[in-house]
């Protein structure tokens, strides 16, 4: 319990005063609470493994304190422990196009919002994330400098991509109000809702499963049962939400999942990139990146020559489908508009912006990401043929990685046919 962490932590005269502060603020004890719980309700964690947040700098996450096989079981959690939407919702969707995360953000604010005894070390853990930190959940002062550097303010836009990526962050609130009839205004409604969107594998919020962090170079874990699939053909709330290693891990190696290439999935949402994650995720991606200008019918990977070594630091561009001269040089005047508005801005810090100092960092980690990503597909353009091809194609032009799924076409799911996706 609380009270017996509280306990060991402390010997302080103090202990009533020191032990609420241990608990409301140090996520090395929630995290410790959380596994205590998990194991004591019938989940299995793998003993070899800890979360830890080895430095201040980077995120919170998942490691490995021994050597492990490929294969192991990292962990496996009752159905009962994760927090989804109610049965009577679940029965109406057994697929995962029929689900929402509608329910999923109620179940969500009650874990966050529960009295003090009710409260699991997982509504605690999840109360105690930092708000507000994803762009579409930001301050209007500091999403209305990033619709300025994507160009993305609706009077000056000719088309629906006459915009850099990401796309609609100013839009989610009033999705997810619409969609789900919530009160984003209340505060705690908009809290559930942005640790779902970050944490959530769709429909289900899933404990330990959500600490590990994510890389698409160095993925070492997948899931057992597909979660999509909630009744069909494996019943997760039978067998629980298992998750094994698929490669050997070195003792003081990261586990990390992809949050948008699911293996047992059988497909991805191809258009879902580095600008995305970045919207939906709050985080940069480290490389391999992916980039899609629409406007420019740009599309390529950066990724490190010879896999993930960013020491080498030599960094390809792939482009997967061929750059047209007119769309590099659309690209090159996004590149020069984006230094003007960089040396207009130089002046400037977060308060004098009138925005967080979170957000400030933030926003110009983006900027810095989305301009060097614009330079290298420039600067790579020169040694390409180039061809105005894409120019013919249809609004799908992007589409090169498989075949669209038929039934998927406006989500422009895509099979994986290659091996490139593992
Ligand atoms: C599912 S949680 C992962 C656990 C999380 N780091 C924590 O401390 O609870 C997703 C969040 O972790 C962070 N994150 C995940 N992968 C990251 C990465 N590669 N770099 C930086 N932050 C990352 C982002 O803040 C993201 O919204």
């Amino acid at each position: 319990s609380n009270s017996d962490v509280c306990a060991d932590t402390s010997n302080t005269n103090n202990v009533d005063d020191s032990c609420h502060y241990a608990e409301q603020n140090d996520d090395d004890v929630l995290t410790a609470q959380l596994i205590d719980w998990l194991r004591d309700n019938g989940a299995y964690i793998n003993e070899k493994l800890a979360i830890k947040q080895l430095d201040p700098s980077l995120p919170r996450g998942l490691y490995a304190m021994e050597d492990m096989e490929a294969g192991e079981t990292v962990c496996k959690i009752p159905w009962a422990l994760i927090l989804k939407p109610t049965a009577e919702d679940l029965e109406n969707g057994s697929v995962r196009e029929e689900l929402s995360d509608c329910g999923t953000i109620e179940a969500v604010f009650h874990a966050i919002t529960a009295e003090n005894d009710d409260m699991t070390p997982y509504g605690r853990y999840l109360l105690n994330r930092p708000k507000a930190y994803t762009a579409p959940f930001w301050s209007q002062s500091a999403q209305g400098l990033l619709l300025d550097i994507l160009k993305a303010k609706k009077a000056q836009q000719t088309t629906e991509f006459d915009e850099l990526p990401p796309h609609g962050v100013d839009e989610l609130i009033d999705e997810v109000k619409s969609e789900c009839n919530i009160d984003m205004d209340d505060e705690m409604y908009r809290h559930a809702a942005m640790l779902v969107k970050t944490r959530s594998d769709y429909h289900v919020m899933v404990p330990f499963y959500d600490m590990m962090n994510h890389h698409n170079g160095l993925t070492n874990v997948a899931h057992v049962y597909n979660p999509f699939y909630y009744i069909k053909p494996d019943p997760i709330d039978k067998t629980g939400y298992e998750i094994v290693t698929t490669k050997p891990i070195k003792a003081s190696e990261q586990l990390y999942n992809s949050y948008n290439h699911c293996k047992v999935c059988s497909d991805y949402l191809d258009w879902f990139g580095t600008p995305e994650m970045f919207a939906h995720f709050g985080f940069v991606e480290p490389l391999p990146q992916r980039w899609l200008f629409d406007f420019a019918r740009v599309k390529f990977d950066l990724s490190y020559k010879g896999g993930n070594d960013a020491d080498t630091g030599e960094i390809v561009v792939n482009f997967l489908v061929p750059p047209s001269e007119r769309g590099i040089a659309l690209l090159q005047e996004e590149l020069t508009r984006l230094e003007s508005f960089s040396s207009m801005h130089q002046d400037m810090d977060y308060a004098s912006a009138g925005i967080s100092s979170n957000e400030w960092q933030s926003l110009w980690q983006y900027y810095i990401a989305l301009h060097d990503a614009l330079s290298f597909a420039v600067e790579q353009s020169k040694r390409e043929i180039m061809t105005e091809d894409v120019w013919k194609l249809d609004d799908n032009w992007w589409v090169q990685d498989g075949t669209l799924l038929a039934a998927d076409v406006d989500e422009h799911l895509v099979q994986p046919t290659t091996s490139k996706y593992g």
